[in-house]
């Protein structure tokens, strides 16, 4: 069984249709890519994939279970966790504070966070320890609005991570990083690769063909291909479109 199953997910807005008919399974563990062209919907499945737009037809399968329609609170709290496009980060708190914040416990007792730091070193540790996984050992006090852009990207990983997610979303995590950054980010991606189960929308073809162990193309609000990097480099979609050329 698959750990995400989606049959049939329909969305409209209004008269404009944006998702037509998107089917979609990820095992456990894998990296599944979500490509395509500007406009194609793919925001928009994240979106419904999270729970903050219903479908209007279709399913959506997490474990087994229909989340289908549920919302982005109770998503989350089964196990999904995403990070934002644009960044979602609290600027004037440090790097450590933003993943306490994030943090479940953390959440169930309110913001308090001054109480949390000189109160509760268990947070604190926890998130320092969520730090290292990203790379960021030596930033925990760095204020947010402090950190380059590649180091707030990995804060955002760290933030999601911080939910102890199943599956982690992310939306086009390269953009705006130079090749240093991301570079950077295929090697946490990497890292991260195989402990859970990764779903990135990227624009980024090398990043993507290089890290993803399956690759959906979506376009005209539907999956038009589908496999492994090696296999999407024949497909004649693929191949006319030239999205595969780093394939
Ligand atoms: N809430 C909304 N109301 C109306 N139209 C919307 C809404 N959200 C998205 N759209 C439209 O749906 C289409 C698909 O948008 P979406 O952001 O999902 O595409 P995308 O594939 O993620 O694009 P990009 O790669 O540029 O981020 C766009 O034309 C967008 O304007």
């Amino acid at each position: 069984m698959a750990l995400i199953e989606v049959s049939g997910v329909h969305v409209r807005f209004g008269d404009r249709v944006v998702l037509e008919s998107i089917d979609l399974t990820v095992p456990e563990g894998e990296f599944h890519g979500l490509m395509g062209p500007n406009g194609a919907g793919k925001t928009t499945f994240f979106n419904v994939l999270t729970g903050r737009v219903k479908p209007s037809r279709g399913s959506i399968r997490f474990d087994g279970e229909d989340v289908t329609g549920l919302s982005s609170h109770r998503i989350a709290a089964k196990g999904v966790a995403r990070s934002f496009q644009i960044m979602t980060l609290f600027d004037e708190f440090s790097a450590r504070e933003n993943v306490m914040v994030g943090l479940p416990g953390f959440r169930a007792r309110g913001f308090d966070m001054h109480h949390a730091a000189a109160g509760d070193r268990g947070f604190a540790e926890k998130a320092s320890e969520i730090l290292v996984t990203v790379g960021l050992a030596d930033k925990g006090d760095t204020r947010a609005k402090d950190l380059s852009y590649g180091d707030r990207r990995a804060l955002e990983i760290a933030v999601a991570l911080g939910q102890g997610p199943r599956v982690l979303c992310l939306d086009e995590p390269t953009s705006g990083l130079g090749s240093d950054g991301v570079q950077r980010l295929a090697t946490l991606v990497g890292r991260l690769k195989g402990k859970l189960t990764i779903v990135a929308i990227e624009h980024d073809m090398e990043f993507l063909f290089s890290l993803a162990d399956c690759i959906s193309v979506i376009h005209w609000g539907q999956v038009v291909a589908r496999g492994a990097p090696h296999e999407l480099q024949q497909n004649e979609w693929v191949k006319r479109s030239n999205l595969g050329r780093f394939a």
